[in-house]
């Protein structure tokens, strides 16, 4: 059941990401559209869809690619009129007035429409019939997260909260590895916890939620669609060109928390520009580090497009989502959100209540994973003690089992070769990367040239 939660459409099993200039896609109100392929069983036909939201009732943009030149024109004009619209009446300068003004007042006076998102200072009785919200503290002007409903709809901006505890474990990582500049991407409350209490430390908030502007300045938060690398205003972009060069290319770290059922691959390419508009400032082309917080479960997709992101044991948890918890309304086994990141895991100390260090693996796991000696690893990735198995050559679940005729471990009553192929390649199947990339078709070609068939793989499987 929870699986689901993070699965992409039902029907998107067959539609690929294509790698694309995105500059000369038509655009929608969120930007330059993706490239996608769709794939039936006799066909394949590309299309344009928008990047941020992946449900076409929150943004209805849809372009074959082999559509006439006309359509296309047609379509763009329509389009870029639409995009003008949705960026229209935000004047961030202005509400950034209004916020100072409203931290001026006695927390008494300061009046917030939920509704509108925006501070009252005067017209109150226009909002009447509004969502209110009276007495605002010195606290909550400083955490909106705490104020704003999440827009929790999976299909665009997800917002799940982290707890305070994740919060600060997160921010403490980042200290011991004294990093000074924080790149925050949809992560709101490592923002304005840094925001409120690191005088060492300066972040800034890239994030598609426009009620921000309302909390933070021009220089703080700029409105972000990290799917397509898109500042909805130009400012935005320069703003951000400035934190980045500001940093002289040192002590900075990027942190990300997009929603889990969003697309890996454009997320890939817009971390790889960032990075290397990093490399750019530091003449020493040093390597920005990244952290990434992703379930446990992605990390085979992670790691085909982002190789240097490796795991970490620490369970991050989140305020309004009772699967990402610990204790008793939560998973037996506590959050499957992991941090991955492409710093050395020997770097990362986690809390010391709840994970160990590993001599062997000499880096800190959480404390019911066990050393696999035949692995030469602490191989739990879910959170419990994994158990090795010989047939496999590698540890697997504990309440797995080995079939043979499936000749794998895999849940006890699953249906014979019927496994899911959600998210995985269309020719071999396995999660982690699209037939583009696939080893089997790579396999296949080397053995055609070669002209002979390599016998007795040691993971072979049936649907091999
Ligand atoms: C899973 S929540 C992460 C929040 C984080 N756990 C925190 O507490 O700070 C996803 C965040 O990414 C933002 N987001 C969703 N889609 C986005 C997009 N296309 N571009 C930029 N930000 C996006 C959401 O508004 C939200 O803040
Ligand atoms: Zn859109
Ligand atoms: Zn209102
Ligand atoms: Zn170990
Ligand atoms: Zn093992
Ligand atoms: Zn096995
Ligand atoms: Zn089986």
């Amino acid at each position: 059941m929870k699986q689901n939660l993070f699965k992409d459409d039902d029907n998107n099993h067959n539609i690929e990401v294509l790698n694309s200039d995105l500059k000369s896609n038509p655009k929608c109100c969120h930007g330059p559209t993706l490239l996608f392929s769709r794939r039936t069983k006799d066909s394949t036909r590309k299309f344009y869809a928008c990047s941020a939201c992946r449900d076409r009732k929150l943004c209805n943009f849809f372009l074959w690619a082999d559509e006439s030149e006309q359509a296309f024109k047609r379509k763009s004009e329509l389009w870029n009129k639409e995009l003008l619209n949705y960026v229209k009446g935000i004047d961030h300068r202005k509400l950034f007035v209004t916020l100072n003004k409203i931290k001026a007042l006695q927390p008494e006076k300061r009046i917030f429409c939920q509704t509108c998102s925006i501070f009252l200072l005067k017209n109150v009785e226009k909002h009447q019939d509004h969502l209110l919200l009276k007495i605002i503290s010195n606290y909550q002007l400083d955490h909106p997260s705490e104020i704003l409903q999440p827009l929790d709809n999976p299909k665009k901006e997800a917002q799940y909260l982290f707890s305070n505890k994740s919060t600060e474990c997160i921010i403490n990582i980042f200290r011991n590895l004294k990093y000074k500049f924080v790149i925050c991407i949809g992560t709101p409350r490592i923002h304005e916890y840094i925001q409120a209490n690191c005088e060492d430390m300066d972040s800034i908030l890239l994030d598609i939620d426009k009620r921000y502007h309302t909390f933070f300045g021009p220089l703080e938060f700029c409105w972000y669609n990290s799917f397509n690398n898109y500042f909805f205003f130009k400012e935005g972009q320069q703003v951000f060109n400035d934190f980045v060069r500001n940093t002289n290319g040192d002590n900075t770290v990027l942190v990300t928390d997009p929603p889990f059922g969003g697309r890996i691959e454009p997320l890939a390419e817009t971390f790889k520009s960032i990075k290397q508009q990093y490399r750019q400032v530091n003449n020493e082309g040093r390597n920005l580090p990244i952290f990434w917080i992703f379930p446990y479960f992605m990390e085979p997709q992670l790691q085909n497009f982002l190789p240097d992101l490796k795991m970490l044991d620490y369970k991050v948890e989140y305020d309004n989502h009772p699967l990402f918890q610990n204790g008793p309304k939560g998973r037996k086994q506590g959050s499957p959100v992991r941090i991955f990141t492409n710093v050395e895991a020997k770097l990362i100390k986690l809390p010391e209540d709840s994970y160990k260090y590993c001599k062997f693996c000499k880096k800190w796991v959480s404390n019911e994973n066990s050393h696999c000696k035949l692995c030469n690893d602490c191989t739990s990735k879910n959170g419990e003690p994994y158990k090795h198995c010989t047939q496999c050559e590698k540890c697997v679940k504990p309440n797995w089992k080995h079939c043979n005729a499936c000749s794998r471990c895999t849940q006890i009553n699953h249906v014979c070769q019927e496994l899911s192929f959600l998210g995985s390649c269309f020719q071999c199947k396995q999660a982690g990367h699209k037939k583009s990339n696939c080893p089997q078709v790579e396999k296949q070609h080397t053995q055609k040239r070669a002209g002979k068939r390599k016998k007795g793989s040691k993971k072979k499987r049936k649907i091999e």
